[in-house]
């Protein structure tokens, strides 16, 4: 059956030439004879596409056969990047393609340059899902990833003077290859109106008489496994406006039919319980942004399955689980209901009915603590009235989980302490993870072969566990050799982009020290700032004698401040104008170098991960949940400099502390630091640096000041002086290792070697079995 299948579409290389040219004639029309490098990126994308589609088909043709449990997975933000290069390695014919296009005159590399980031997302938690989406299909679990087709990505990032500017990403406006408009799969989506109570058949039920009805058209983005058939879907929703509804039916009270015409609506539900099997989906909710989909669900199941409340909350409270990804309570989305209630007023009814059992449940269970009601109710009183949509998430979902260990114990001792007492067992976490086929397959394919080579199989891409056959071979020189020089040709590649960027010229002997990721006061990019400066100005006042031992430096800092965040702006600016000063002090020379990478993004981090030595992870200690950034560095042999913070921790358990630089206040000792206040004195060193940005060293002294004020005794809330001692320690530990070669590539080895419990792949499984309760589904070849 299937063999029959495969025989259309030929993989080797004429076949291949073929369909890009054929699609540069036919899709992209532009002449077979004569086209640029993006029309051959078009023309290629689209050959790739027939494959993925024809695999997706005989996936999707097979799990209707086998009618599996399936996953749901609801998020707000998938930052997928680029596809090309993931799609062709995860098909498994990565070599034929780059052959073809040799063939055609074009490099493979060049092509793939061609295309732009899918950026639907912010940071940490819309990565990872994407990372998650490469797992679900690689292991072929029946999963459907449900986000929104934003027509502008995340902002680019422009740097003009050292200072951020937005501006908008047009993703769009080049076509998207990777995606298939399904205009047959659409549905009306209400928003405003009224709700009026209406007898049928003895029943009265609530009809929702919109005021406004958008069209939710589905764009499926086919995603593929590595080294299997299976290629599951990404449907992304696009708003269009919509002209079903005419509102005179409504008036007329003829929502009879309009209720038989949203019966598209219902086949939602039919999947959701088909009478007395168990329950054939599991939803996930990917943090509480998509939480709404709890009263959505309720509201199907009551308003027109005319289910009774307590058999519709009993399946709602089965099907759904919640993954929470912070741990800032200021983080936790409230709604007000003013908001809600405009807009969505029956959803707004409903939730007030969830609140209402459960606030008489727990009544019943904690008897009259008001406080402790008031805490836990889904809707907040007070000045604005709101909707806790954390607290409507615990109270329906079945299983919450935190995505670390350490994050586990946040949420249980501070963010949920009041529901993790009431129910225990809801309270799990599960671990990130990273795709290993994105970010070393794809990302370093010099590492990925070496790897292959020396564990004499590429099945570790895969089943990661094997990467620890590495260790085996850490104190063989060939290995040894062979793996610096991987890391010698990334960095090159590196220094490249950066003198394309910024025209600086940067030394390969230098350790490359890498801090990538959103730019937040938690994550103390301005501690990596502040050591620095200490850096420089220790060389300043160095004798030039003594500067033959200073280990010399590129220090790279990239990433995005949300637009309304000032002081991450003034962190950005302040990193610029020391980067000036460094740069172009002939005193200093290759010993330091200060550079700030622009609009980074999935792309750049593909570029930039391979190409380090050290990557830093300097968030204050219990205020990152996770962290995902540090698992690609490891995979990459690059060593990290961090707090024992989020998955850190247990980073720590696997590679061993001994192969790390590990710095700062433990999370169980920040509370009683946070106590102690102004007594907390910064050590002198701090005090210096901090006064150098103060009195205007680096100029812009005014603008400098209120990010100078963040760190005086008594404000500084994120520790930075009191860390900055033990930081300069990991830093000079740094030093001192990398000039001893062997054992840096020693603890760059078991890094990688030590990374396999952070594929995303662990992460799925457990997902898989104590959250979804889903089993693989793998389509036949
Ligand atoms: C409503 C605005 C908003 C948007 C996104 C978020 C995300 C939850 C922030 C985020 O990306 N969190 C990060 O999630 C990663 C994946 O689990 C973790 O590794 C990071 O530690 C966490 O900061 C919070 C609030």
């Amino acid at each position: 059956m299937f063999g029959f299948m495969d025989a259309f579409l030929k993989n080797d290389s004429f076949s291949l030439q073929k369909d890009i040219l054929d699609h540069v004639e036919y899709t992209v029309a532009r002449s077979r004879f004569i086209f640029d490098d993006f029309e051959a990126y078009q023309g290629l994308s689209y050959s790739v596409r027939d494959r993925l589609i024809e695999r997706w088909h005989d996936t999707h043709r097979y799990f209707k056969k086998k009618d599996p449990k399936r996953l749901y997975f609801l998020s707000l933000e998938f930052l997928m990047g680029r596809s090309l290069s993931n799609s062709v390695i995860n098909l498994g014919i990565r070599d034929q393609y780059a052959d073809a296009l040799n063939q055609l005159g074009f490099e493979f590399e060049v092509v793939a340059e061609q295309e732009g980031d899918a950026a639907l997302g912010n940071g940490g938690l819309a990565r990872l899902c994407a990372c998650q989406m490469d797992s679900l299909a690689t292991l072929d679990y029946p999963a459907w990833g449900y986000g929104l087709r934003y027509q502008y990505g995340l902002f680019r990032q422009i740097i003009l003077d050292g200072f951020q500017l937005e501006e908008p990403d047009y993703w769009l406006n080049f076509g998207n290859p990777w995606e298939i408009e399904r205009v047959h799969v659409s549905y009306p989506v209400k928003f405003y109106g009224t709700v009026e109570e209406e007898g049928i058949q003895g029943q009265t039920i609530k009809v929702w008489i919109p005021g406004e009805t958008v069209e939710a058209v589905a764009y499926d983005n086919p995603i593929p496994g590595y080294g299997t058939r299976n290629a599951i879907n990404l449907r992304l929703w696009a708003a269009k406006p919509s002209d079903q509804y005419d509102m005179e039916s409504y008036n007329t009270g003829d929502y009879i039919n309009a209720i038989m015409d949203r019966q598209k609506a219902e086949t939602i539900s039919n999947v959701l319980y088909p009478d007395d099997r168990s329950y054939q989906v599991a939803l996930q909710i990917n943090d509480t942004h998509p939480s709404l989909a709890i009263a959505e669900v309720m509201r199907v199941l009551v308003d027109e399955e005319h289910l009774d409340w307590s058999r519709a909350w009993d399946i709602t409270s089965r099907v759904f689980s919640f993954t929470t990804h912070t741990v800032h309570a200021e983080a936790l989305e409230k709604i007000p209901v003013d908001l809600l209630g405009n807009l969505l007023p029956r959803h707004l009814q409903i939730i007030y009915e969830i609140n209402y059992k459960f606030m008489e449940e727990l009544k019943s269970m904690i008897g009259q603590d008001y406080d402790r009601l008031s805490r836990m109710s889904i809707v907040e009183e007070g000045a604005v009235k709101s909707i806790r949509m954390a607290n409507l998430s615990i109270v329906c979902c079945q299983i919450v989980n935190g995505v670390s260990k350490v994050h586990l114990d946040l949420l249980k001792e501070r963010v949920f302490k009041d529901f993790y007492e009431l129910w225990p067992q809801k309270f799990q976490y599960k671990t990130n993870g990273v795709t290993q086929r994105r970010w070393v397959v794809v990302s370093n394919p010099n590492l990925s072969s070496l790897i292959s080579k020396w564990l004499g199989t590429e099945s570790w891409i895969r089943n990661v566990d094997l990467l620890a056959g590495l260790r085996q071979h850490v104190s063989d020189p060939d290995l040894q050799r062979e793996w610096k020089m991987v890391k010698k040709v990334n960095k090159a590649r590196l220094a490249e982009y950066i003198e394309t960027l910024s025209g600086i010229k940067v030394s390969l002997d230098a350790m490359f020290d890498v801090q990538i990721k959103r730019i937040h006061e938690y994550k103390r990019q301005l501690l990596n700032i502040l050591g620095i400066i200490h850096r420089y100005d220790c060389i300043k006042n160095m004798e030039t004698s003594d500067r033959r031992k200073v280990v010399p430096r590129v220090c790279i800092i990239g990433g995005k401040a949300a637009p309304g965040y000032d002081i991450a702006k003034k962190i950005i600016k302040l990193c610029h104008v020391v980067a000036e000063k460094i740069n172009n002090d002939a005193d200093i020379g290759d010993l330091l170098k200060l550079v700030f990478i622009p609009d980074y993004n999935v792309s750049v981090a593909e570029l930039v991960i391979p190409g380090s030595d050290l990557s830093q992870h300097l968030s204050t200690a219990g205020h990152e949940a996770s962290g995902t950034g540090s698992m690609k560095f490891l995979m990459n042999g690059c060593l990290l400099l961090a707090t024992a913070d989020g998955a850190i921790v247990e980073i720590m358990e696997e590679v061993g502390a001994d192969n790390m630089f590990l710095f700062g206040a433990k999370v169980n000792e920040v509370p009683a630091l946070h106590e102690k206040g102004a007594s907390l004195k910064a050590p002198l060193q701090f005090l210096r640096v901090v006064r150098m940005v103060r009195d205007g060293y680096f100029g812009f002294k005014d603008y400098f000041k209120s990010l100078c004020d963040t760190l005086e005794d008594g404000k500084d809330f994120y520790l930075l002086g009191y860390d900055f001692a033990s930081y300069l320690e990991a830093q000079a530990a740094a030093d001192r290792t990398f000039v001893d070669p062997e054992k840096w590539i020693h603890m760059s080895i078991l890094s990688t070697a030590g990374s396999g419990k952070f594929s995303s792949d662990k992460t799925i499984e457990e997902y898989a079995k104590h959250t979804w309760g889903i089993e693989p589904c793998k389509c036949p070849f």
